[in-house]
């Protein structure tokens, strides 16, 4: 079996997909091995995903960027040791923001190069506001999956839900043109997270164990995408 790159984007239903192919046991281990930048050290920050919105009632939310300590190496035998499963099956989880940083690590090599035979599974969500609302919720709360405690209570910005819906776009956009040519499985997170069993079974070729994860989202995001609709028209 080939090794399994999860290409998506921030609050697509990633993450309940990567749980799902861990929970098998056979499909690798897609974490996100990539999401520290190298000129930090550190996962995306609130305002890194807000670059270039100067609103000050956006701003004001945010924490000052911790400009973190630069990356001196990058091991990635380790990633491959621990991306993969004892059946000899690597995953890893790439979001489209960490895959500058990634190129530049790669140099000269490609994936295949530096993990082997490699499968592509794209992970993208029809309805972009919905998923903007759920990342600017998240970059508030820091609660990025079920069972996380929010820190704050988050706040409506329609300055920050456009850019992001903007952001996120632009990022399933930049994979689809990088997987052009590359035969990519694609999976649409409203159609999967209905019932993400065949979705599982044809990517571990096994059966489906239980969903890891809860949906995070109810009435405060409809409620959310309801306004931003409004504002929008
Ligand atoms: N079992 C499940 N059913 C439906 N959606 C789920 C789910 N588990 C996670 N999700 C949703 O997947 C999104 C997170 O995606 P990612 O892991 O790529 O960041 C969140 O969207 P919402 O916040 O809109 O609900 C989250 O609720
Ligand atoms: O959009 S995600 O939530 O899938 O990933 C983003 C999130 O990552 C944190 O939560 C993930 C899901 O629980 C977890 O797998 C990951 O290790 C955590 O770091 O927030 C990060 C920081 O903004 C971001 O880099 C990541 O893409």
């Amino acid at each position: 079996m080939s090794g399994l790159i999860v290409c998506a984007t921030q609050r697509s239903g990633s993450t309940l997909l990567c749980e799902l192919l861990k929970a098998t046991g056979v499909a690798g281990v897609p974490n996100e091995y990539f999401q520290h930048f190298k000129d930090s050290g550190i996962a995306d920050q609130p305002r890194q995903y807000l670059a270039g919105v100067s609103d000050p009632s956006v701003l004001g939310l945010l924490p000052p960027l911790d400009p973190g300590v630069p990356e001196t190496s990058f091991d990635f035998e380790a990633v491959r040791r621990a991306g993969t499963t004892p059946n000899g099956v690597f995953a890893a989880k790439i979001m489209w923001s960490h895959t500058p940083d990634l190129w530049v690590r790669l140099g000269e090599r490609s994936l295949e190069d530096v993990f082997g035979p490699l499968r592509y599974v794209q992970v993208v969500r029809r309805d972009k506001v919905a998923q903007a609302v759920s990342l600017w919720t998240a970059i508030q709360t820091q609660a990025w999956r079920s069972g996380d405690s929010p820190v704050a209570e988050p706040v409506y910005s329609f300055a920050a839900i456009k850019h992001l819906t903007e952001w996120l776009a632009a990022g399933e956009r930049g994979w689809t043109e990088w997987l052009r040519g590359r035969s990519p499985d694609v999976v649409v997170y409203e159609d999967f997270a209905r019932d993400p069993g065949p979705t599982i079974e044809i990517l571990a070729g096994v059966k489906a164990p239980p969903s890891p994860l809860l949906r995070q989202s109810g009435s405060r995001s409809s409620a959310w995408a309801a306004r931003f609709a409004s504002e929008a028209a």
